[in-house]
């Protein structure tokens, strides 16, 4: 299975997340200007899909003889809530002095890396999930998609499917759809068919409501930044989503490599979040929905505080906040 983000004859070479469901294809970024409008038009995303991004952002900076420290902060800051964007840059940049191959061995070591960890986190957090569930097979709630395409490969929180699917221990998965840019209904839906798990795609809006009629037995979601005390800052309607759960005690499972963990920060109201573009709420697939001039908010993250958070899972086990 082709990896999400990759180095092929020195470009960037990333699965169209744009285009999914509908058209699977790639797209060939030779710039660094490619690759940023990439990332700011979510064709690549997920937290460590960003990490890796960013680290081969900074070779192609390398190998085009580009001011590599001016280009390397226009890639960490082109996204500014997932801490992955800004690691995968610097770990790249640490390699500098050696020279454009060096950095590209770097960068590609941290794509190889990202695999193995991201299987180790989510299997680690699928014993987890068991052990807070006694009802089998599972039926799982999921948000946003940090499956395969948030990661260079397999996945965490969906990973976290892909290890329990293969023991015949889910049942199926409800899919938030994940307004307003849809990774749940595009992306998610897409790759549980792909492995044939079971699943209904639902409103973000129905997420509660399957809870209280005990559809749920645990909820997954991955992270784009984790801060000392455990706070997790995850895509928009993960904080609503853990408020209902621990009110119809669901328990509530954040899964990431410890790459998303930013122990800089002590609590995730330091975590800045993005803002995005008013159309994507004014406007629906090219289509106006709401009035001409309508003032949007639109956050693409908010932030879950550690109270409602059964575990967060890295590779390196239950994260124990500072
Ligand atoms: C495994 S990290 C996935 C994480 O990233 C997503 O955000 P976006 O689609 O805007 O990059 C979302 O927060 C996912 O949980």
């Amino acid at each position: 299975m082709r990896r999400t983000v990759d180095w092929a004859d020195g470009a960037v070479v990333i699965i169209d997340q744009v285009a999914l469901p509908s058209e699977y294809r790639t797209l060939t970024l030779r710039t660094v200007d490619e690759l940023i409008d990439a990332i700011r038009r979510l064709a690549v995303r997920g937290a460590p899909a960003l990490g890796a991004a960013g680290a081969l952002g900074v070779a192609l900076a390398a190998f085009n003889g580009s001011d590599v420290a001016v280009e390397a902060e226009r890639l960490a800051s082109a996204r500014p809530t997932a801490v992955n964007l800004r690691w995968g840059v610097t770990r790249a940049l640490t390699r500098l002095g050696e020279g454009a191959d060096a950095v590209l061995a770097e960068a590609l070591a941290l794509l190889e890396e990202d695999e193995r960890l991201n299987r180790e986190a989510s299997g680690l957090a699928a014993e987890v999930v068991l052990s807070a569930c006694s009802r089998r097979p599972l039926r799982l709630l999921s948000h946003c998609n940090a499956g395969r395409l948030a990661t260079v490969a397999w996945g965490s929180a969906l990973g976290v499917v892909w290890h329990l699917h293969a023991r015949g221990l889910v049942e199926s998965v409800l899919v938030d759809e994940t307004r307003p840019l849809l990774q749940g209904a595009r992306l998610t839906a897409w790759e549980l068919a792909e492995a044939g798990v079971p699943y209904r795609v639902q409103p973000d809006s129905a997420a509660a409501l399957a809870m209280a009629r005990g559809m749920v037995d645990c909820v997954l979601v991955g992270a784009d930044r984790i801060t000392a005390n455990g706070d997790v800052a995850n895509k928009v309607g993960t904080y609503s989503l853990a408020i209902a759960a621990a009110h119809h005690g669901v328990p509530f499972v954040v899964v990431a490599p410890s790459s998303t963990v930013d122990t800089t920060l002590a609590t995730g109201a330091e975590i800045e979040i993005e803002e995005r573009r008013a159309d994507e709420l004014t406007h629906f697939a090219g289509t106006r929905v709401a009035p001409e001039g309508a003032a949007v908010f639109n956050p693409a993250f908010d932030v879950t505080p550690a109270a409602l958070i059964t575990a967060v899972v890295t590779e390196h086990g239950v994260f124990k906040p500072a």
